[in-house]
């Protein structure tokens, strides 16, 4: 039976390195895909891992009707056996009920990967979507880690290591940034809550407060 399936985890777990590895397994095997993706970080067409992999894909616009580019593209001769959706939060829930239509109607395997929620751990519509209609979700078996060593659960949006939670749904951005730009981290719950990042974890921990007091 084809499938929906949508693989999610917090950023930098390992999905667009995984949707790569399935790329490259089927078509080693001779399959043809067609890879769909948004905003990627390497810029418009393109899905890339941290792992230093790339590969071509179609950049997704806004108003486009993914059910109709897939038809249109076997109408015109072109082959497709299974379709990959990378960044599939920043799809629109429309694009997500075409992805569906295109497993249900065509009898292609659909596999989509993207974070759930955002910097302020409220779903994206498209993730909602994806959620909702999936045949499975699959949490990626590579966790990400928190600093504390708890397995990461949250992305958190950071402004020179400081935890924000005010700004717009999307700004893309990468874990690791330089002190003081726009970037992101990874943290598991109980940090997200607190709005402590490894940053100012580390500031608390020399801070004079906590320092041991002193016997003499
Ligand atoms: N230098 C490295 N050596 C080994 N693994 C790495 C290195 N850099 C990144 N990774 C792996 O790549 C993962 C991120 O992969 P990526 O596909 O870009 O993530 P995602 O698409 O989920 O944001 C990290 O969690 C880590 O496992
Ligand atoms: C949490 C959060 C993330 N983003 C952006 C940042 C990155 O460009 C992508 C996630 O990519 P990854 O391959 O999973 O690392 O999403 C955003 O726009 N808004 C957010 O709240």
């Amino acid at each position: 039976m084809p499938e929906l399936v949508f693989f999610s985890g917090t950023m930098d777990c390992g999905k667009s390195t995984l949707a790569l590895q399935i790329e490259h397994n089927r078509s080693a095997r001779g399959l043809a895909g067609m890879i769909f993706t948004r905003n990627d970080r390497a810029g418009a067409g393109k899905l890339s891992s941290r792992l230093g992999l790339v590969t071509d894909a179609v950049e997704v616009a806004d108003a486009q009707d993914l059910y109709v580019y897939v038809v249109d593209h076997l109408s015109q001769g072109g082959r497709i056996d299974y379709v990959i959706a990378d960044e599939a939060q920043f799809l629109a829930p429309v694009q997500i009920d075409q992805l569906a239509r295109v497993v249900d109607d065509l009898g292609v395997d659909v596999f989509a990967f993207g974070i759930t929620t955002d910097f302020r751990s409220k779903l994206f519509p498209g993730s909602q979507r994806l959620v909702e209609l999936a045949d499975r979700v699959e949490v990626l078996q590579v966790e990400a880690l928190c600093w504390c060593g708890a397995r990461a659960t949250h992305n958190a949006r950071t402004v020179g290591g400081e935890m924000v939670v005010e700004g717009a749904q999307v700004v893309v951005g990468d874990v690791n940034q330089a002190a003081g730009e726009v970037g992101y981290e990874v943290l598991c719950r109980r940090h997200h809550r607190r709005r402590m990042t490894a940053a100012t974890a580390r500031a608390a921990a020399l801070s004079p407060d906590v320092l041991p007091v002193s016997s003499s």
